[in-house]
């Protein structure tokens, strides 16, 4: 029997670039990263008001490509923080999504706009659109949801796509199903997250903003001491979010969030850079010490990821610290565009059913 052919348009949004790549079945056809200029996107008060350019953008890159439109089955994107807790894998994008994403919105982050380019584009193609594994996935246990105020129980924000993602490249190199796993995951980008992926279910996590710095955020700070910042005059509510997401961590101390700009500084001889850095690596190592908590210590397998990932320095020192608890996988990158893709290619072969979104 032969294949059926699906080509599939996946859209990564992020804070400064729009990522797209074209999926033919399994195959990826090509790649882009489109840069967008930073004093156009200020211009903006909310993201969510940057959907028309990002379009322009993506439509103007697949016409330089010489794609046709008409060939595409889907579109998938990412699905972003700004959801309420939803369910992991597929769910179509629909009016009732946009709304929640355009006027009800439970954080502004560019990624929100992988749902709203994708409904936009497919709705003009009259082709389906969806999300996968968004960064609003939530499976926490009751118990991780405690904080220690009644009033601000935790929720689950962080890199989904890619975690689950390696999680089952790395079962599968283990000869073992992600099911019979405990399995510990670290994504370091702009931003860190980690969580525990146990039998298959993300059951706890450190966020972007309870955990290591990164190189954009400041992580876990001391409260109190952030509260006495936030009414120390010098900020207001946009400017004290910025200091901890966009403007902490690496940037707060360096002034730079490029993790390799700042090896630069070290392999000069920088030791204020490098204790920074190594900063990082040992308040990330401590994160998955305590999420080995979370499973009594059975953990299978660390899994090292995002770009920063990339870093032999970083992944080293982190590595020295945590290899009591499991082997380390180091898998740098970030898988999200073949995730994007090879979710929604199970929806459209029909070998996985997507969420419906319903009203919150
Ligand atoms: N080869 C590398 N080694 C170390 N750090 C890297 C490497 N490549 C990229 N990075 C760092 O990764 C960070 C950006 O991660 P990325 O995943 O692209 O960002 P985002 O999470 O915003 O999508 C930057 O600090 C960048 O310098
Ligand atoms: C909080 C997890 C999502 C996130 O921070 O994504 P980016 O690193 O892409 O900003």
């Amino acid at each position: 029997m032969v294949e059926k052919e699906y080509k599939i348009l996946t859209i990564n949004p992020g804070s400064t670039s729009t990522k797209i790549a074209v999926y033919e079945n399994e195959q990826e056809l090509f790649r882009k990263t489109i840069d967008h200029d930073l004093e156009e996107l200020s211009k903006y008060k909310v993201v969510a008001d940057q959907l028309p350019l990002r379009k322009q953008a993506i439509l103007d890159c697949l016409k330089v490509m010489n794609f046709s439109l008409a060939q595409l089955a889907a579109v998938s994107g990412r699905g972003g923080g700004g959801l309420p807790p939803v369910k992991k894998g597929a769910y179509r994008v629909n009016p009732v999504m946009v709304d929640q994403l355009v006027h009800r919105n439970y954080s502004d982050h560019a990624s929100n706009l992988g749902a709203l380019l994708a409904y936009d584009i497919g709705n003009g193609l009259h082709i389906p659109a969806y999300i996968y594994d968004a960064v609003a996935v939530d499976e926490l246990m009751d118990v991780a949801r405690l904080s220690g105020l009644p009033e601000l129980p935790r929720v689950s924000r962080c890199h989904v796509l890619n975690m689950r993602a390696v999680a089952l490249k790395v079962a599968e190199k283990m000869y073992k199903n992600v099911e019979e796993l405990n399995i510990i995951v670290t994504h370091m980008g702009g931003g860190v997250t980690s969580s525990i992926i146990n039998k298959g279910r993300l059951i706890d996590l450190i966020a972007d903003d309870e955990g290591p710095y990164s190189p954009e955020r400041a992580g876990r700070v001391q409260c109190r001491k952030l509260i006495d910042l936030c009414f120390s005059g010098k900020h207001n509510r946009w400017s004290a979010t910025r200091r901890v997401k966009g403007e902490g961590g690496l940037v707060a101390y360096l002034g730079t969030n490029s993790a390799l700009a700042v090896e630069e500084k070290i392999k000069n001889g920088d030791e204020y850079a490098k204790l920074v850095y190594y900063g990082m690596a040992y308040q990330v190592a401590k994160g998955i010490g305590e999420l080995a908590t979370v499973v009594n210590g059975k953990v299978d397998v660390i899994i090292l990821t995002g770009a920063v990932a990339h870093s032999k320095m970083m992944t080293e020192w982190i590595t020295e610290r945590v290899s009591f608890i499991a082997p380390v996988e180091i898998m740098p990158g970030e898988n999200e565009m073949e995730a994007l893709a090879l979710g929604v290619l199970r929806v459209l072969r029909g070998q996985e059913t997507a969420n419906e979104f319903v009203e919150n």
